[in-house]
């Protein structure tokens, strides 16, 4: 698998990226040189970059290999998702991994443009002792109002506090008790927290509602003298407002990381003096970009592997001790997925995935991914995953319905998989054991506890003798040895249905020898 890395992340994670067997290449110079970055892109399964390089639907048309895109960092601004989405590639990034020092260079921007530090820095080094022209203000007893109260904001909040500041915060999207947690007071209205704020600092994502929600009709309602910051994305604050603002002398000083083009040196905000900025320096510091570098490595390798990824950002949202206790879920859910297309033919038209027990508290939808993944994969190969799983069902006109049950009958967990086709109901049910055991606990009525193998033989017989001696006798003749074997069988329809884990493939000559014993409905091989 290649790799390319187009923008600086620590050598930490290009040392475990290559420690993982992956083959990479690094080029800091195509995240701007755009022909050559498409020109190239199409050698690589998996990209990494920060915020410069451009992912988007020109991008992806090149990208003809790429499996994966690897944020080294947090905003996913630059990456189209939906470009990815379609065509299965998973992004992932590292939300958690610099958010302490986008917070601290926050506050670090809010405390050096209301004393003036740079200016008076830039004074003193031109050898010019002045002491006027740089009073400041203090942040004691003052109203912070933070617009946006997520991982960032929230840090920042509560080291304010420690300010003696009183933190006001506007975020429709999350509960009272986030607020009630931070001791925040809530905001109704960005409106009401614009008019109360002495410091306003922003901590949204660049969405289409954020961007440009600070501008004009904002600063006229702002109190006289406010001050401002941004760290989180470029034109959340309108730029061309701030400087219209400043000089009105209705904001008093700003601190910015960000800017709406980047890289950008001719910016208006350049020219203004109580405008500190610092080019995107929010997550430099040696810990975050370790932190990053490591995380992207891991993250890129895992969703290379095709395995379940906590940060993947077109896929359900997951922590990784929410990950832990789902993987053998998912394990099971893909067992259970494949064995629909390599027993039977019929198209599918929809499929029914019933929970019961304690797995229906869990995260089942990624479960359920799990499972349309399966099914498709013996048809699609390695065009199907997570990411694209559900789209493919969707593209198929095949409805995907889960339900959950609290009952569960003999089994503490329990998933059922009814797989609806034109004439009939093919069903498969599993279970876990023991938090990681995997079974098969039911296949089209026939019950079985079954451990899934990677070679298995399925078959279906009349219930008559010698059904189990003849298969042997063949399997032994052409060398495939039995590891395991379990019958199940319908006393009402004369029916069994057999499971045999063998340890080798079995060749097509002998699953016909085997599908020609008489007394053999039908005969399978099936590979997990
Ligand atoms: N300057 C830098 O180097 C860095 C910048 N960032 C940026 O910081 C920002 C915040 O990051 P996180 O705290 O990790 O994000 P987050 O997703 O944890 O929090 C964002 C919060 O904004 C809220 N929000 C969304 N739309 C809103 C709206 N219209 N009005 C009010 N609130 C809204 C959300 O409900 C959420 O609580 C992002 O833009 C990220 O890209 C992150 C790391 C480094
Ligand atoms: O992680 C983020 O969202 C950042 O803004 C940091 O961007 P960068 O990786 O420094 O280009």
């Amino acid at each position: 698998m290649k790799v390319l890395v187009t923008e600086k992340i620590a050598d930490k994670g290009i040392e475990a990226l290559k420690n993982s067997g992956m083959e990479v290449d690094v080029d800091f110079q195509l995240c701007v040189e755009r022909e050559r970055l498409l020109d190239v892109i199409k050698n690589y399964d998996a990209i990494v970059v920060r915020s410069v390089t451009k992912v988007n639907e020109e991008f992806y048309q090149h990208a003809t290999n790429l499996k994966v895109v690897g944020r080294a960092g947090n905003g996913v601004d630059n990456i189209e998702m939906e470009g990815a989405t379609k065509r299965g590639i998973i992004v992932v990034n590292t939300p958690e991994a610099n958010t302490v020092s986008a917070a601290e260079h926050s506050i670090g921007l809010l405390i050096a443009s209301c004393r003036n530090i740079p200016q008076a820095n830039g004074f003193i080094k031109n050898r010019n002792w002045d002491r006027s022209g740089f009073k400041g203000v203090e942040l004691q007893g003052k109203t912070l109002g933070i617009v946006g109260l997520g991982r960032i904001g929230s840090l920042v909040a509560t080291r304010m506090q420690s300010f003696g500041m009183k933190v006001v915060a506007y975020d429709p999207y999350i509960t009272e008790e986030r607020f009630k947690k931070f001791g925040v007071e809530k905001k109704e209205k960005l409106e009401d927290l614009v008019k109360e704020s002495d410091f306003i600092s922003i901590h949204t994502p660049k969405t289409e509602e954020t961007f440009g929600m600070i501008g004009e009709k904002e600063f006229k309602l702002a109190k006289k003298g406010v001050r401002v910051v941004n760290c989180a994305r470029g034109g959340i604050i309108c730029e061309d407002a701030l400087v219209k603002a400043m000089k009105e002398g209705i904001v008093a000083s700003a601190g910015i990381d960000v800017l709406v083009d980047e890289p950008n040196t001719t910016s208006p905000l350049l020219d203004i003096d109580n405008v500190i900025i610092t080019p995107h320096l929010g997550a430099d510091t040696v810990e975050a970009q370790d932190n990053v570098g490591v995380t992207i490595a891991h993250e890129v390798v895992s969703a290379l592997k095709g395995e379940m990824v906590p940060n993947a950002v077109n896929l359900p949202t997951l922590h990784h001790h929410e990950l832990e206790s789902l993987q053998s879920y998912l394990e099971l859910g893909e067992v259970l997925g494949k064995l629909y297309h390599q027993l039977e033919r019929d198209a599918i038209q929809k499929i029914e995935v019933i929970y019961s027990g304690a797995v229906a508290e869990m995260e089942t939808s990624v479960i359920t991914l799990a499972i349309l993944k399966g099914v498709f994969e013996p048809i699609l190969k390695e065009r199907v995953n997570y990411v694209n799983a559900s789209l493919i069902a969707k593209n198929r006109g095949i409805s995907v319905v889960e339900s959950k049950e609290t009952v569960n009958g003999n089994y503490m967990n329990k998933i059922r998989v009814n797989i609806v086709t034109k004439d009939k109901t093919f069903t498969v049910a599993g279970t876990i054991f023991a938090k990681k055991d995997a079974r098969i606990v039911e296949v089209n009525g026939f019950e079985f506890d079954v451990i899934p193998m990677p070679y298995m033989l399925v078959a279906n017989n009349h219930d008559k003798p010698g059904m189990i001696g003849q298969m042997g006798t063949l399997l032994g003749a052409s060398k495939v040895n039995i590891a395991t074997m379990q019958v199940s069988r319908n006393f009402k329809a004369k029916e069994a249905m057999m499971f045999l884990t063998v340890d080798s493939e079995v060749a097509k000559e002998t699953l016909n020898l085997i599908g020609n014993i008489d007394g053999i409905i039908k005969i399978n091989f099936v590979k997990l």
